[in-house]
């Protein structure tokens, strides 16, 4: 990770038999008009499991009981520079979901997602994640179009390096 990196969590709630998960249309900013998980940049001195449980908060209601850090995606493009986003999930969550300022909610069946509206890449890696995995995956897109992609399984001790040397600006 250099100073250029931009950094970001995202996190996807799942409903307790994990057949449901719940996404956010983006309403402003970056990736507007795209369904995402929830999630955003740390704050100064931030770690990035605060970030994410903060984030959860902030954009839909949620309070996670508990979360896995399960994957990062590690992206550089010609157009927007290289961005690090950890990846998470939680199957324990309580609250009431809302529509916040940044993301409209709803509940997705995992079976019927079809990717539409979502970030490009998103079909190379949210299986990888919806099938229980762990994982580390790159990509390069010159302009708008992915040209490498490489995805790994990890293990958590590896994730939990990666995301041990991660802190907020
Ligand atoms: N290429 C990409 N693929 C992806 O799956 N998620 C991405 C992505 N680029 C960004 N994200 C996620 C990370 C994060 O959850 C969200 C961006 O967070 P934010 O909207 O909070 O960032 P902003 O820079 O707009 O921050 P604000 O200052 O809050 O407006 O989008």
């Amino acid at each position: 990770m250099d100073l250029l990196t931009r950094r970001y969590t995202v996190i996807f709630p799942f409903n307790s038999d994990g057949t449901q998960v719940l996404l956010g249309l983006k309403k402003r900013g970056m990736g507007v008009g795209l369904w995402n998980g929830f999630g955003g940049k740390p704050e100064l001195g931030e770690t990035i499991d605060k970030c994410a449980r903060r984030e959860l908060k902030e954009e839909c209601g949620l309070e996670a009981r508990s979360m896995q850090h399960v994957g990062v995606l590690l992206m550089k493009s010609t157009t927007s520079g290289q961005v690090e986003v950890f990846v998470y999930t939680a199957k324990d969550i309580v609250g009431d979901v809302i529509e916040s300022d940044e993301m409209k909610p709803k509940w997705f069946k995992v079976a019927d997602l079809t990717y539409k509206d979502t970030y490009k890449e998103a079909r190379e890696w949210w299986p990888t994640m919806l099938q229980g995995n762990k994982f580390v995956a790159r990509f390069e897109f010159v302009d708008a179009a992915i040209t490498s992609k490489e995805i790994k399984h990890v293990d958590a001790k590896q994730l939990a390096l990666l995301r041990s040397s991660a802190i907020g600006p």
